[in-house]
């Protein structure tokens, strides 16, 4: 029969945090434990579970869930429940069954361990109380969850990652340019939301094309295990949910968004987060959601994190943007009229700022900048500062002051960047420059044959849509896919790729760089797969091909294969959707066969190459024929708008104020001037716009560098802590973990014969990994990995020290000339306990924190007196059989020293409970207060924020209340004759 009851009370030998279980129902194979202090649930096997059953002696405090407490006397079982017997604080009996036992009590396992004379390796509480130390440290850290990731510090990424992951579920569009690091981002955000405990599970949906690249970079630069599923996977799994099968579930979008049956399991679980990877794909008009639309919005209405990611937010037309905002937050996104409006307003906010930055100085008395300033502030914090800043008597640092405040207020309430974060390239800086090399091409007569017949038969252009699946007018940009399409004419018998003069061009131009690498990017999948026979049949170079029709593994080889330095192809071709988002920066040299028809898609194209990481200036080629559509296209980009020279953002309003004329000058010249013309002076409005309104806010909004730098300092700080390397060197020796030295910074670890299993990355009779501790290093090497204290390896040897009884007992002799042999000493090491939801990450206040109480044989406190390195230098080991025998003579004595131990140390609890307090009322009041200022004015900010940070702050308060302390650790010291042996 089960030795499970309900109603029975069990800690978790893994996770004591928990606090006190209850068991809720059992059967022959698993056990239901609730966990109430901290609202968790687990099923556990009835096999081995890691439980430990709760069962209080003769002497023990108990608590009662009613708060009151009493010394037990005695104990009776009835139906498999304990019921305790015992004298409260004014001398009433008391029966108390095991159910209304406190859900918060903790419990003395380093006690009950000492009394019964299991002691551990006095390395082992060494380790132990500098975990606690140490972790203590790390848990406060502002840069918690930002410091471990392998990646170069960068401002903009920092702020976002920083400003996003401290909201409650946050939800938001990130949307910086192409390849300014929005994978970087979410990463980051992820990360720090696990390492913090407000995220446990999160799914993330790429394009097909990316999953293995998203794969790579979570596991290269984020240490997370992520789970790839696909239909063979979920196959494989087909008793179960696939989609429980770990905690990160990575997948594809094309084929979720194809199986309504995958959707349904992804829904059932419980996520965190949602990530979705390239959402400008996501099609909605008002009339109709794409499927992938739906998808998504099903799974955003069950859970509280969502991150969208796309560099052109706008590609698809405003609607779709708003579609998008809509997603995070249909509250306040239901009326795309209204949000139009308050676009517009924006222009007068971002004039606010500047002039706010020239209000410095003498120039405080112009009154046309505080007339606009005024117009804009509508409240009398605001309005202070304002005055603040305008006052004669005011000194510069207060000015100085308050100008950077009202800065921040004005694009807290005002801006848009709650929900949105846009970082360009302009903004950002540092980027390569771009040159582009022109070739005009004579029109082949098959080519010319397909665009006259265009010319003079209306039908021909339906059927051209029809045979291509193309719509008008890509089709007419494409003449190679129309010659393709219409193989059934006798002449068009010939390969398109062996007239096209294009391939020559090609050929000539892969020997003109020499051995740089070339990537080619053509509209059409098949295109691609003719110009790569065409290279081979033609010039006898090979080029791997890289599209939406090929599998995952082989996308991935091509690129591996293109990617290699040494022995890679020189080029690749690839499809215009099957390379989004791909990095390719390690080449500079960009061909477009063909040119998109959308200005974003163009800059997505260069996007591959031009991303943070590209060493050198872009070499962009383009061949067109002369007086083709293409022809035509290329003018309007390069001379409407500048496309080549570097982003700017507006490409997509341009094109849809002129795409449908333009459509009609692509065949016919007529016009094409008169539309540039006017495509140009609208770009330079939609700059200047851009500059003044909404892209400006944003802009300001998606970095604020001095908090980006603060972010950053607390990242320096951690990764040159000097503790570091002391503790690792300890903790690996400890769990059995060979390290040598390598030079040049790196180490090699590896398993030894001892190491205790279940360590990240370190399998027994396996190979280990190389490792280093400087950022730079282990940036400059894919194969070396990063160690900080956010390292999966660190993390999971300090998790099982201080959740475990790992070192929790210890006994050392101690040879002093002035303490006479036969004395004992207790060295005990108490830890905060504060049971909470994981999810208030509660460390961030209370942290576990140690309090050391050192106590001679006579209970007097030498805490102050004898520090514990100090000590901990002198002891020496002693065998566990004398160890034991030592205890039991000293039973009674260790008794009475554990006791006065506690009261000692609880004298200390009240100001570390104060001062959690204090530092957790001050930062949410001030975020609250900050939020509360914020919903007044900008709609961005949800209700249920508001609310989860109020009931936050009313659970961390009592959570923080009901502190109570644990012994966690007991070190017995024994003197000894200093001449013994
Ligand atoms: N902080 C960083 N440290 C090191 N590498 C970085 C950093 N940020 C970005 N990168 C690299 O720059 C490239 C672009 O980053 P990422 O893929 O995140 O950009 P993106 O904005 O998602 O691009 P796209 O718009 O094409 O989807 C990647 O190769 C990425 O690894």
């Amino acid at each position: 029969m089960s030795e499970f009851s309900p109603g029975q009370r069990w800690i978790s030998d893994g996770e004591a945090e928990l606090g006190l279980g209850t068991v809720l129902n059992c059967d022959f194979r698993t056990v239901t434990v609730l966990f109430s202090a901290s609202q968790e649930t687990r099923t556990y096997s009835v096999r081995q579970p890691p439980l430990t059953r709760v069962a209080f002696g003769s002497g023990d405090r108990i608590q009662s869930a009613e708060g009151w407490q009493m010394i037990v006397d005695d104990s009776k079982e009835i139906d498999g429940l304990i019921v305790y017997i015992g004298e409260d604080d004014q001398g009433q009996i008391h029966e108390l069954p095991e159910a209304r036992l406190a859900d918060t009590m903790q419990f003395d396992q380093a006690r009950d361990r000492l009394l019964t004379g299991q002691v551990d390796r006095n390395d082992w509480f060494d380790l132990r109380f500098r975990t606690l130390h140490h972790h203590h440290r790390i848990e406060q850290n502002p840069a918690l969850g930002l410091a471990g990731p392998k990646i170069d510090l960068i401002p903009h990424q920092l702020y976002i990652a920083d400003e996003v992951a401290s909201r409650h579920a946050p939800r938001v569009l990130l949307a910086d340019e192409v390849g300014l690091g929005k994978t970087i981002e979410a990463g980051l955000i992820l990360h720090r939301l696990l390492l913090t405990g407000r995220a446990e599970r999160a799914l993330i949906l790429v394009p097909d094309s990316l999953t293995h690249q998203w794969l790579v970079e979570l596991l290269r630069r984020f240490a997370l295990d992520v789970t790839l599923l696909d239909e063979h996977q979920s196959q494989a799994q087909a008793e179960t949910n696939p989609f429980e099968s770990g905690q990160l579930i990575l997948a594809s979008q094309q084929w979720l968004f194809a199986n309504p049956h995958r959707q349904t399991q992804a829904q059932a679980c419980d996520w965190d987060l949602l990530i979705v990877d390239e959402a400008h794909h996501l099609d909605w008009t008002p009339e109709h959601s794409g499927p992938g639309y739906a998808c998504v919005e099903r799974l955003a209405a069950t859970t509280a994190g969502v991150l969208l990611l796309t560099a052109t937010p706008e590609q698809m037309g405003m609607e779709s943007h708003f579609a998008r905002l809509r997603l995070l937050d249909p509250d306040r996104y239901q009326s795309l009229e209204r949000f139009k409006t308050e676009e517009q307003g924006y222009v007068r906010v971002a004039e606010a700022i500047d002039a706010l930055e020239r209000l410095s100085g003498d120039n405080r008395s112009n009154s046309d900048d505080r007339d606009c300033i005024g117009a804009v502030i509508d409240d009398s914090d605001s309005q202070a500062l304002l005055d603040t800043l305008l006052d004669s008597e005011s000194g510069p640092p207060q000015r100085e002051s308050a100008k950077a405040q009202l800065r921040e207020q004005l694009l807290d309430r005002h801006g848009t960047g709650r929900v949105m974060f846009r970082n360009s390239r302009r903004h950002v800086g540092g980027f390569p420059e771009r040159h582009l090399h022109l070739t005009t091409l004579e029109l082949p007569s098959p080519y010319r044959r397909v665009l006259r017949r265009l010319a003079r038969d209306e039908d021909y252009l339906d059927e051209l849509l029809i045979e291509t699946g193309l719509d008008h007018p890509e089709v007419i940009l494409h003449l190679d896919t129309m010659y393709r399409a219409l193989a059934d004419d006798p002449l068009n018998a010939e390969p398109w790729w062996q007239f096209d003069p294009r391939v020559t061009w090609l050929l000539e131009l892969l020997t003109d760089v020499g051995h740089d690498k070339v990537l080619v990017i053509a509209h059409h999948r098949d295109t691609a797969a003719g110009l790569a026979e065409g290279l081979r049949v033609l010039g006898g170079v090979h080029a791997p091909l890289f599209h939406e029709g090929m599998t995952l593994v082989e996308r991935d080889r091509a690129a591996a294969a293109f990617a290699d330095e040494e022995e890679g192809c020189q080029v690749m071709i690839c499809s215009e959707i099957g390379s989004e988002g791909r990095n390719f920066q390690f080449c500079r040299h960009l061909v477009m066969f063909d040119l998109p028809l959308h200005p974003d898609q163009l800059e997505q194209r260069i996007g591959r190459l031009d991303r943070i990481g590209q060493q050198h200036a872009i070499e962009l080629y383009i061949a067109t024929f002369e007086d083709s559509p293409g022809a035509r296209l290329l003018r309007w980009y390069d001379e409407g708008m500048d496309a080549f020279s570097a982003p700017h953002g507006v490409g997509s309003e341009l094109y849809d104020a002129f795409g449908d004329v333009l459509a009609d000058a692509l065949l016919d010249t007529n016009g094409l001037d008169e539309i540039i013309e006017e495509t140009r002076a609208l770009f330079a409005t939609k700059l200047a716009e851009r500059d003044a309104g909404r892209n400006r806010l944003l802009e300001l909004n998606a970095c604020r560098h001095d908090r980006a730098e603060e972010v950053a300092q607390a990242i320096h700080e951690l990764d040159d802590d000097p503790a570091l390397p002391r503790y690792l060197d300890q903790a690996l020796d400890i769990f059995g973990v060979d390290s040598q030295e390598l030079g040049s910074d790196l180490m090699l670890l590896q398993p030894s014969p001892q190491m205790l299993d279940g360590l990240p990355g370190l399998v027994k009779g396996e190979e280990g990994f190389t490792a280093t501790l400087l950022r730079s290093r282990a940036l400059a090497r894919d194969d070396v990995q990063r160690l900080s204290w956010e390292h999966p390896l660190l993390r999971e040897m300090m998790g099982r020290i201080l959740s475990g009884t790992m070192g929790n007992t210890a006994l050392a002799l101690l040879k002093h000339p002035a303490i006479p042999p036969g004395r004992v000493m207790v060295e005990l090491v108490f830890r905060t306990y504060c049971p909470a939801p994981k999810r208030l990450h509660i460390n961030r206040f209370l942290p576990p924190t140690a309090i050391r109480v050192l106590l001679d044989e006579s209970g007097a406190n030498l805490s102050d007196k004898v520090s514990f390195s100090g000590l901990s230098k002198n002891l020496q080991k002693v065998k566990k059989a004398v160890a034991r025998d030592l205890i039991k003579t000293r039973h009674d004595r260790l008794r009475e020293l554990l006791s006065v131990g506690e009261t000692e140390a609880e004298r200390e609890l009240p100001s570390i409970v104060e001062a959690a307090q204090f530092r957790m009322r001050n930062s949410l009041n001030a975020e609250l207060a900050r939020l509360q200022a914020l919903s007044r004015h900008n709609p961005a900010v949800r209700e249920d924020e508001l609310q989860a940070l109020q009931d936050e702050r009313t659970t961390l308060d009592t959570a923080i209340e009901n502190t109570r302390l644990r012994l966690d650790a007991v070190r017995v010291i024994v003197t000894v004759d200093k001449d013994s042996r």
